[in-house]
């Protein structure tokens, strides 16, 4: 469009006057900060001043003032944190208040209402809308509709009318830089533009370019649970974040941040997301791990093997003794057969006689077996065994407490008389002593009944193992059972717990009752759900039965050919089906149809997915004698692309191993950083890095470090390597030693 053109001109005056009401607010905002901020500093000076010392004669009075004090202080720090925010918005908004504007006249009207579209709501002293808020029930019309019949749900029913007009901005610096109409999909000249770009190692959002198929996603609230699967690149994670966004702003008067986690898959992408909340005007949901939070759960006992050195194990001890042994380990606890055999174990735990005895102290009987029985089978039977342990514990405490004061007041009266001591708190402490003493053997027998050890308890799942596996159909044989169980107690002797064994202690102990319910969390986000594994989800849906939870994932992407979900039926078996829907994304948007095609090869199915239609060089593919020429061509390669001025490049290995080599080969002759753990912070845009620990990530130009038949060199490591190629937004290079991987034979040729 023509800058000397009339709409052009309107559009600039437009644009004019939302910036003036945005200053407008921006100044009334921040008088109000400012008078909040005076009002704090007065309140705590009056503080001080009237209660500064605290005098025994009127000290609870002083404490009531103290305490009102308190509240008006805490009432000040919420209304300027709420200023502080809104300063924030009005900042953003004075730099580029809307992205998008649509025209839309609604049935039975004649002229159209003319809607602009920002980040955040510009409401006048009119109530007048200047800017609607993406997330606004009528701005979905932007992303679901093209010119034509168009409609949007909100509180009052179905609005149906036409979009005359689709136009987008880019405005920076409070200017228009340019604008055009965006008659067809939003996939245009804009989306091109943000693809084409080179990216740093920050996550950003895609508010302005929200296709139909995301958006669809990102404002459902039809289903409980939604599992959403999508080909690699195709905006899953993008799209978390903004339904997250949508959520806290539809349900802003119930929800906060505080009440939506994301599980990720490590630190370094819970790292690499953190942006995007911020620049919606949102603030960070919780984020965690599976890890992490399993870890929290299952205490500092044992030594614990964490989820990357369980990879690394499986990527470089092929040739070790036991390797089979774990392989088939893990297979079986991530597998649908071990939930029902954990579940048979939970109900056979919660059955089970637990050899309760008579409490008898000094001849009297405090509580007989048959009415702890009856405690433990009729009155506290519907909780949890836990629970219903600690329960028969605090019963008998309760019951013994008489006896035990009685006794030590006949011990306090005979010492007393025996006159070998004169004062009466040391002779009160010395008949605690001795009835704590005579109580040994009761304090014993009372823990050996109600005592939880988790552990142990999981140890003797293993040593009845055959017992639940007999009945669970399992395609397991008695050998292979009989493998597993010595395999497991073994480890545990060696109080070893690895990876795939802590899944299971963590399902048994939210079963047994051991765990906390986490009402307040109202929305869960799993993102990369393939590497779950279904066992993994059994436990998602007992810990947050009340909560919406949102999976997103691609199968093609799982990392670990072990242990992860297998197929999304599994999911169907767990979260009820009548709640939960599955919705497929079908485009990709990271990498250039080049690379999209060479990795897709390399998946050996047809694939339907499209991608955009963002053209780059071919990926290459070349091949060397030994790995010391692969390092030196890679320090070649970085310094071309970091000289084409590409921001991020990432140089992706199999193992943390082999990382280790290439950044010490590295490190002295270019700046680049390395990641080898799954906590390592994600700071250079020039990065060594396994290729388990990228997955989530992207980086301008991805270089493969030796793809040779010997290092990729079976089936399993198919989707690992297809997940590294798909890092790539411009560029792939591959390099290889020797020969080239067979699993790449198909994609090159
Ligand atoms: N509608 C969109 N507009 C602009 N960019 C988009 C859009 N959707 C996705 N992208 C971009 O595509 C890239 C991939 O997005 P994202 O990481 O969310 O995909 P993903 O499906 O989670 O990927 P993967 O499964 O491969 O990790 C990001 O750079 C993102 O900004």
């Amino acid at each position: 469009m023509n800058r000397n053109d009339y709409e052009w001109k309107l559009e600039n005056e437009w644009l004019q006057e939302v910036l003036k009401e945005a200053r407008k607010q921006f100044d009334e905002n921040r008088d109000f900060k400012e008078r909040f901020k005076k009002d704090a500093i007065e309140t705590q000076k009056e503080l001080w001043q009237d209660i500064g010392a605290v005098s025994i004669t009127n000290g609870l009075e002083q404490i009531a003032d103290f305490m009102s004090f308190i509240g008006t202080m805490k009432i000040q720090k919420r209304s300027h944190e709420l200023t502080r925010k809104l300063e924030e918005k009005y900042e953003r908004m004075l730099l580029s208040p809307y992205f998008a504007r649509m025209d839309f006249v609604e049935r039975g009207e004649e002229k159209a209402q003319k809607c602009y579209i920002g980040i955040s709501n510009l409401i006048n002293d009119n109530f007048d809308f200047l800017v609607y808020d993406w997330r606004a029930p009528i701005s979905s019309m932007f992303y679901d509709y093209e010119i034509g019949e168009a409609n949007y749900k909100c509180p009052e029913g179905i609005i149906d009318g036409k979009l005359t007009l689709k136009r987008q901005y880019k405005i920076n610096n409070g200017e228009i830089e340019y604008m055009f109409n965006s008659n067809l999909k939003i996939d245009d000249e804009i989306l091109q533009d943000i693809l084409s770009k080179s990216t740093d190692n920050k996550m950003k959002a895609i508010v302005t370019t929200i296709q139909r198929e995301q958006n669809k996603v990102i404002r459902n609230e039809e289903y409980k649970n939604l599992v959403v699967q999508g080909p690699a690149g195709s905006g899953k994670t993008s799209v978390a974040l903004h339904r997250i966004a949508y959520l806290l702003y539809k349900h802003r008067d119930k929800i906060t941040a505080q009440n939506i986690v994301i599980f990720s898959p490590n630190d370094i992408f819970n790292d690499y997301i953190s942006s995007v909340l911020p620049q919606l005007g949102e603030d960070n949901m919780s984020q965690t791990t599976f890890q992490e939070y399993m870890h929290r759960a299952l205490g500092g006992e044992f030594m614990k093997e964490g989820y990357c050195e369980m990879m690394e194990y499986i990527l470089v001890s092929k040739n070790e003794l036991p390797y089979q042994k774990r392989i088939s380990n893990i297979k079986f606890k991530s597998s649908m057969e071990f939930i029902d055999i954990l579940k048979q174990y939970v109900t056979y735990l919660e059955k089970m006689d637990r050899n309760f005895t008579d409490i008898i102290f000094r001849d009297n009987l405090i509580i007989s077996s048959k009415d702890l029985k009856e405690l433990f089978f009729t009155d506290y039977v519907q909780l949890p065994l836990k629970r219903r342990l600690q329960k028969i514990r605090e019963r008998i405490l309760f019951l013994m407490e008489p006896y035990e004061k009685q006794r030590i007041e006949e011990v306090a009266g005979e010492l007393e008389d025996s006159g070998a001591y004169i004062n009466k708190a040391e002779i009160m402490e010395r008949s605690e002593v001795i009835v704590k003493k005579e109580m040994k053997d009761i304090y014993y027998e009372i823990n050996k009944m109600t005592e939880f050890d988790l552990v142990d308890i999981y140890r003797q799942l293993f040593e009845k193992l055959e017992l639940f596996s007999r009945n669970s159909n399992t395609e397991y044989g008695e050998k292979d059972i009989e493998e597993i169980k010595s395999y497991t107690l073994e480890n545990l002797k060696a109080q070893k717990l690895n990876y795939e064994d802590q899944p299971p202690l963590l399902y048994l102990k939210g079963a047994l009752g051991d765990i906390p319910k986490t009402s307040e969390i109202k929305y869960v986000i799993i993102d990369e759900a393939q590497d779950y594994t279904p066992l993994q989800y059994e436990i998602f849906y007992q810990l947050f039965k009340d909560s919406n939870i949102t999976m997103l994932g691609d199968l093609n992407q799982s990392i670990n050919p072990f242990m992860n979900l297998g197929d999304y039926k599994n999911i169907s078996h767990i979260f009820p089906r009548n709640n939960t829907c599955i919705i497929n994304l079908t485009k990709s948007y990271r990498s250039t149809m080049e690379i999209t095609k060479f990795s897709r090869k390399l998946l050996h199915k047809a694939i339907t997915d499209e991608c955009v239609e963002r053209s780059g060089d071919k990926p290459l593919l070349l091949g060397f004698t030994n790995e010391e020429a692969i390092k030196e061509r890679l320090l070649e390669d970085i310094k071309i692309y970091k000289g084409k001025g590409y921001k991020s490049i990432g140089i992706i290995t199999r193992t943390v191993k082999e990382a280790d080599e290439v950044y010490s080969f590295l490190k002295d002759k270019v700046h680049v950083k390395a990641i080898m753990k799954d906590d390592d912070e994600y700071v250079c845009d020039t990065l060594v890095i396994p290729a388990y620990l990228a997955k989530g990530l992207e980086f301008d130009v991805v270089l493969i470090y030796n793809a040779g038949n010997e290092n990729y060199c079976c089936e399993e490591e198919r989707l690992l390597l297809y997940t590294a190629c798909t890092r790539a937004l411009h560029i792939l290079c591959i390099y290889y030693s020797g020969e080239c991987t067979p699993l790449l034979k198909e994609a090159a040729f």
